[in-house]
């Protein structure tokens, strides 16, 4: 069966600040939840800095060589048992021609980290096209949006499919409870002080929700991050180019992150006019207006005016109507509605509310209702459509690229062939 396409949420679930700033608020952002793929069933308060604990080097081991690879001796908190070990700030100030990148992490995740083809291979992000130096490899330019601080616009003409934007973060921070408040902030600052100046003032540029300078570094954090899994343990990671990437509940743009290329990729879900705001989902598409609007201003502090937004209530019809239809085709008892109808329909719905950046789960569906019926040839070219929607969204490591290309290429074979009698 087609696994479920977990959408990464921009920014992350976590609760870093929620539990102890004083403030009001979501948490670190989180990236909007897909809808359920189809699937084949077959029956602290901020405190006062100086009661914060001397930062202290207890990096276990410490010899010269396992330094080698951070530019400073990590700098770490206590052993904490749950995680076997403290959190220390690694700083490598070469990553990446000299972009720097910093991690508060764990020394053994720390290790994991630096296994990575990035940081073995010099050449292996930029041979990729991944950090571009120069302003006219970009696609894209940021400007000041009313309303919206500032958002990232197409220089050109982009179509489906390109290639936007491909960076690694400045910052990773593993998503812990342990820390109060101020004693995160003081290893945060630490990791980005420790960048070099460029990265450490363009981190320091980024959007924050609550302007409170004494938790700057976890206030970019919150505005900013996204998570991202390396060595078996969820991080936050800032990327402060894509940070510029405004929300829109119709996006032009999907993005995901490739853990093993530490690199956060952007693509054009439609065709993007020069000039057009480049947006993502920072809230699940398919949530009701109010939901998306309660999300957005608990957790972004932000009113949302975008197109979906602005037909309201109106909209949610079409939400109920695509939820309804993929329940429908999701249903393979004897008594279901499916139909290749509803398939189409369902398509042309995620196309009519612009949800371009998720419609692998319209494509999935037709693709498996075709099937379903002996139509091989509606079946083949779905399950093309959804691979593709799904590289886009995921990347090559895909949940269901198996199932797309048994489908695409033996579709009798697959269990869903003439499982429904009509269509
Ligand atoms: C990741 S940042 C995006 C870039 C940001 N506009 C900046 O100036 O750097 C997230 C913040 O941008 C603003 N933002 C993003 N999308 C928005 C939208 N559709 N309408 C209004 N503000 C938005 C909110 O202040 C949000 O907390």
């Amino acid at each position: 069966s087609y696994p479920k396409p977990d959408q990464q949420p921009l920014v992350s679930g976590n609760d870093l600040l929620d539990l102890q700033l004083p403030m009001a608020g979501g948490g670190v952002t989180s990236q909007p939840d897909e809808e359920q793929a189809p699937e084949l069933h077959v029956d602290s308060s901020v405190g006062d800095a100086s009661k914060a604990p001397e930062i202290h080097s207890n990096f276990p081991g410490g010899e010269a060589e396992e330094l080698g690879r951070w530019s400073y001796e990590p700098v770490c908190t206590d052993y904490f048992d749950v995680l076997k070990g403290p959190l220390c700030v690694f700083t490598n100030s070469s990553f990446s021609n000299g972009r720097g990148i910093s991690i508060f992490t764990t020394p053994t995740i720390a290790a994991e980290f630096a296994a990575l083809l990035p940081f073995q291979d010099p050449t292996a992000l930029s041979s990729r096209g991944i950090n571009p130096p120069s302003e006219t490899d970009r696609p894209w330019q940021t400007k000041s949006i009313p309303g919206k601080g500032i958002g990232m616009l197409a220089k050109h003409q982009l179509q489906r499919g390109d290639l936007v934007a491909a960076y690694t973060p400045y910052l990773l921070a593993h998503m812990e409870n342990l820390l109060s408040t101020t004693d995160r902030e003081r290893y945060l600052r630490i990791a980005i002080e420790q960048l070099p100046e460029p990265s450490k003032a363009h981190y320091l540029s980024l959007a924050t929700i609550y302007g409170d300078l004494n938790v700057v570094m976890q206030d970019v954090v919150k505005a900013n991050a996204f998570e991202m899994q390396v060595g078996g343990q969820m991080h936050l990671a800032v990327f402060p180019e894509s940070s510029r990437i405004n929300h829109a509940c119709a996006p032009n743009s999907q993005y995901h992150l490739d853990p093993t290329m530490l690199t956060h990729y952007v693509y054009a879900a439609r065709a993007i006019s020069p000039n057009e705001e480049i947006t993502i989902a920072y809230a699940p598409p398919l949530s009701l207006f109010a939901e998306r609007q309660d999300y957005l201003l608990s957790t972004f502090h932000f009113q949302c005016s975008c197109s979906r937004c602005q037909h309201g209530l109106a909209g949610d019809k079409a939400v109920s109507d695509i939820l309804a239809l993929q329940w429908a085709l999701g249903n393979w008892d004897v008594n279901s509605t499916a139909s290749v109808r509803k398939a189409e329909m369902l398509v042309r719905l995620y196309k009519e509310e612009g949800l371009e950046a998720f419609i692998d789960t319209a494509y999935g569906h037709a693709a498996f209702t075709y099937n379903a019926v002996g139509s091989p040839r509606g079946a083949k070219k779905y399950a093309k459509l959804a691979a593709e929607a799904a590289v886009l969204k995921y990347g090559h490591a895909a949940p269901g690229l198996e199932t797309w290309n048994e489908l695409m290429h033996d579709p009798e074979r697959h269990s869903s062939w003439r499982r429904r009698k009509d269509g």
